[in-house]
């Protein structure tokens, strides 16, 4: 996988960069649609290509280890070949997903044993075996197994779950470097950064990252509950030690004011459950401002859902008829209403890269903040 960075902005940590894998190009800064079981909830791949042009889409470990399962998926050839999206895919490891998801879980310098949500079944993650779960899975970009420190938490337990975390990484590593890719074309490893919100733990594992010298790297163990301030002063401490060369992936973030604030902040990839799952309650992104569709005052507004942002959802149905859709809980209401909120998502960072290109970021930035997070 090759990161060339295109422009970098004069009046801040802001830049524009090509990934290329094997399966496609990546424009970045990115922002990738969470397909978690894969698929990307409600919404159709060729919508996906067409409307949201999505570059990149994210696929869940812990779930499709689950279902449909790893026998599955590699008699499909992979997920590419079992959900027919061509383009690039990237898995996280499952850590997080046991921690989130599953109450039974129990962490051990192994590896974590977990009861699946969906039957009860035990199963046992370690750093190897989900290095051999996502090559059947085939995604161009896997993640190391890590655990997402919680927050807040004390700084020894901070301070331990950090230095796993690096155990753990270094067996990834070993792991993944002493195995192929399955299905004949390539796929790379981006190790987390951890050390919850302790400067000198952040400082610790952002150089021991940066040490594996990988084609990519993230920060983890943010966008779990801590202060927009805080995580901004994590991710801008962190990025000054990660190398400028290969591109940043904030993980689980965020609205679009956070994801403005991190591209500034020298961050390349972005990835949030936020625009699919808030769409399925009625909240609407739009270049107008949040609308929360279910409210009175749109139930005779027979106005496009969002003109100026244009594209089949911004204009193939009226305000009043999603609202009547989200209402009455129709599988269309959650369909359009993803469908405009990644539209959204994806149209935010074409323009951040635009106006990267020209020099022109912070000054827009600021102008759309101000105008995005108004509530119409
Ligand atoms: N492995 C890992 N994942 C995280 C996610 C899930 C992102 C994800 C990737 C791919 C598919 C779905 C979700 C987080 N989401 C919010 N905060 C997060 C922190 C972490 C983290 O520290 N480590």
């Amino acid at each position: 996988m090759q990161f060339t960075l295109q422009a970098t902005d004069p009046h801040s940590k802001a830049r524009t960069g090509l990934l290329t894998t094997d399966h496609g190009l990546i424009e970045t800064p990115i922002f990738m649609p969470v397909g978690t079981a894969g698929t990307v909830k409600a919404v159709h791949q060729r919508e996906l290509v067409a409307d949201v042009k999505a570059e990149i889409i994210l696929g869940n470990t812990y779930h499709l280890y689950l279902r449909p399962g790893l026998d599955t998926l590699e008699k499909a050839g992979g997920l590419h070949r079992f959900n027919g999206w061509e383009r690039p895919i990237l898995t996280d490891s499952g850590g997080y997903q046991v921690y989130s998801l599953s109450n039974t879980r129990k962490i051990k310098e192994e590896g974590v044993t977990f009861k699946s949500h969906i039957d009860g079944s035990k199963h046992v993650f370690t750093p190897e075996s989900v290095m051999d779960i996502q090559r059947i899975i085939g995604a161009d970009i896997i993640m190391a197994f890590d655990e997402c420190t919680p927050y807040p938490c004390e700084y020894g337990y901070a301070r331990a779950s950090m230095e796993m975390t690096h155990r753990w990484l270094t067996r990834c590593i070993d792991r993944f470097d002493a195995t192929e890719g399955k299905y004949g074309y390539q796929q790379t490893l981006f190790p987390i950064v951890q050390g919850s919100t302790y400067k000198d733990l952040r400082q610790q594992s952002a150089e021991f990252v940066a040490e594996q010298q990988r084609d990519g790297n993230a920060i983890g163990g943010l966008a779990v509950g801590e202060p927009a301030e805080e995580m901004y002063t994590t991710i801008e401490q962190v990025n000054a030690i990660l190398p400028s060369d290969k591109p940043r992936y904030l993980m689980g973030v965020g609205t679009p004011e956070n994801i403005l604030e991190a591209i500034a902040l020298g961050i390349d990839m972005f990835d949030c459950v936020m625009p699919t799952r808030n769409a399925r309650h009625g909240v609407l992104y739009t270049t107008q401002g949040i609308i929360n569709i279910k409210n009175e005052r749109w139930k005779d507004d027979f106005s496009p859902i969002d003109a100026e942002l244009g594209g089949y959802a911004g204009t193939c149905y009226s305000k009043a008829y999603l609202r009547h859709l989200i209402k009455s809980e129709e599988i269309l209401g959650a369909q359009i209403a993803s469908l405009q909120n990644l539209t959204f998502y994806l149209w935010l960072v074409k323009e951040a890269r635009q106006e990267i290109n020209t020099g022109n970021f912070v000054k827009w930035k600021a102008n759309m903040t101000k105008k995005l997070m108004q509530r119409l």
